[in-house]
């Protein structure tokens, strides 16, 4: 078994508040990783810690090799497309980031992986949400990385889409391709991911296989399992005690 990332013991404070509270989490090879959580939660937070966005607080971050970070993909919540220039172009100007110089007819390929092809001469800022969604995902997989973070894939899609994004993750983790992805949809996460972490006010508030948590919490499914544990953790005080300066959250 390959660890991709380990992170351990991450912290992170806005002022008084403490968003991320000594949280540890790492990533196996092939394996697609869910992070579940409340808005708010830390889920964001937490990604960026790992992606070297945001500086913790506290902790460390460990990739599998030290020049990981050419490859990995990302696909975060917002993404800056260039105005003005198609989902083609910008797609090609990404390429160009990355070190590549793809033919148009494998930028194309690429599009039509996504289902998206038809709309590659469409200006990247007229393009529907679903679709800019799509592009984004086109964007951070040009350079096949081997560690992929997908920051709610699949939110703003239509059902068909939604179905593609998450075909495209099975088909990408049996090809080895290790999956970080936030979702709100827990019927979804139970269907694409191999392990699921719920994160509650910066904490791990369980983790496992989809199934090892119906067994260990005895739900039905994950959503069951979302409100019984967001539920108890609000309602226990002693856990409000880890907050520093008793803020809420
Ligand atoms: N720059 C900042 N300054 C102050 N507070 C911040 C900042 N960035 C995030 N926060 C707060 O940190 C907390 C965690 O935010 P985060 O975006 O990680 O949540 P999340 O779990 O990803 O939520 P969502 O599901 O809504 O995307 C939130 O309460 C948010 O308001």
């Amino acid at each position: 078994m390959t660890l991709m990332v380990e992170a351990k013991g991450l912290v992170k404070r806005y002022g008084e508040r403490v968003v991320v509270n000594g949280l540890d989490l790492t990533v196996e090879e092939g394996e697609v990783l869910a992070i579940i959580g409340p808005n708010g939660a830390g889920k964001s937070t937490t990604l960026d810690m790992i992606l070297g966005i945001k500086r913790p607080d506290a902790g460390s971050v460990m990739y599998w090799r030290e020049d990981a970070k050419r490859q990995i993909g990302v696909q975060l919540q917002a993404t800056p497309f260039f105005p003005g220039y198609t989902a083609l172009e910008n797609l090609r100007m990404f390429a160009v980031f990355y070190g590549l110089r793809p033919t148009n007819a494998e930028l194309m390929e690429h599009l039509k992986r996504l289902n998206l092809h038809e709309a590659a001469h469409i200006d990247a800022s007229r393009l529907s949400g679903g679709q800019q969604k799509k592009l984004a995902i086109a964007m951070a997989l040009l350079h096949r990385p081997k560690l992929l973070f997908l920051d709610e894939p699949t939110a703003a899609l239509d059902p068909r889409a939604r179905r593609e994004i998450r075909e495209l993750i099975r088909t990408l983790a049996e090809a080895g391709t290790s999956i970080v992805l936030t979702s709100h949809d827990m019927e979804e996460v139970h269907k694409a991911a191999t392990k699921v972490v719920l994160i509650n006010r910066g904490k791990i508030a369980a983790s496992g296989t989809p199934d090892e948590l119906l067994a260990q919490f005895g739900v039905q499914d994950l959503e069951e399992l979302y409100i019984k544990l967001t539920e108890s953790i609000e309602e226990e005080p002693a856990l409000g005690a880890v907050y520093s300066g008793g803020g809420s959250l």
